[in-house]
């Protein structure tokens, strides 16, 4: 359905539900509306977690992920996408399923594997289908330094590693690529961005001594995606979007007490 309404900026996300808020759907929502974008969800996933871990999870069917899809499609104007965690094989097949058939425009792969606590989203099996099927479709992928290394098999070490895992990740078949450096060590966290006319740049900042970064990744290609929805070229909304995620995590607030979610009224607007 169109419409000739001059429509208010929306995004999609197509991830799971965090019952303790801070990470997946929760994060993508909270971040959305911090940048005065309208959300809808897909939700792919349940999952029953907590500033400690994630304690269960449960798939939802096939049938209504793709009938979330289709009810959105027929009557929403979304200007952008973002995946998150997709659990399995048959899910993320689905999902790139859906992606290829609706025009929502820009789409953001977050290749979510594992959570803060160390307990995987996405099984060992699904990891050819997000190569062969998830990739290919990404206007931008967004893995951390784990998560790189899994879908390229190149061990990261030095910077040259790093630049050759995004060159492979471009073979494979996403566009843009930005490697997050949130799992490195040292007292500057590096994020590696490789463009698809081949341009590069880096995004550096400290290291803020706190163990509340729960759903740092999920908001970072939220944000990622509001601002593309509100009309901003690619390297302005990454840029934007790390200027969003270093305020949340830098202006903590108490919540459990284990990996704590960010605060998305850090900017205050
Ligand atoms: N302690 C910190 N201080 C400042 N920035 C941080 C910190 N931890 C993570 N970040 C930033 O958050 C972003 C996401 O980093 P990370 O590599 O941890 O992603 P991720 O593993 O996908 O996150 P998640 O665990 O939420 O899935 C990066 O830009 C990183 O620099
Ligand atoms: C539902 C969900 N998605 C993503 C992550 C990773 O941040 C998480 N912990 N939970």
């Amino acid at each position: 359905m169109t419409s000739d309404l001059q429509q208010f900026p929306q995004i999609l996300t197509v991830a799971g539900i965090d019952s303790s808020g801070g990470a997946g759907i929760n994060a993508d929502v909270a971040t959305a509306f911090a940048h005065h974008v309208y959300p809808a969800t897909v939700v792919v996933a349940v999952t029953a977690q907590n500033t400690y871990g994630v304690q269960a999870a449960t798939l939802l069917d096939a049938q209504i992920i793709e009938q979330q899809f289709a009810s959105i499609a027929d009557d929403l104007a979304i200007k952008a996408v973002k995946t998150g965690m997709l659990g399995d094989r048959e899910h993320v097949e689905v999902v790139a399923k859906a992606l290829a058939n609706y025009d929502l425009g820009p789409i953001i792969i977050d290749p979510v594997m594992v959570a803060k606590g160390g307990s995987k989203l996405l099984t060992d099996d699904a990891i050819t289908a997000v190569k062969e099927q998830l990739l290919p479709l990404a206007t931008l992928v967004t893995p951390n330094l784990l998560e790189a290394q899994q879908l390229t098999g190149i061990e990261i070490k030095t910077p040259t590693d790093l630049v050759q895992a995004a060159k492979m990740l471009q073979t494979l078949g996403a566009k843009n690529v930005l490697i997050k450096g949130g799992h490195g060590t040292g007292d500057e966290l590096t994020d590696y961005v490789l463009l698809a006319d081949q341009s590069e740049f880096t995004l550096v900042n400290p290291r803020i001594d706190t163990i509340r970064t729960h759903g740092t990744g999920d908001t970072y290609a939220a944000a990622i995606a509001s601002n593309l929805a509100l009309g901003h070229d690619l390297t302005t909304a990454i840029k934007l979007a790390k200027s969003y995620l270093y305020a949340t995590v830098a202006d903590e607030i108490i919540v459990g007490h284990g990996h704590g979610p960010l605060n998305h009224w850090a900017k205050g607007e």
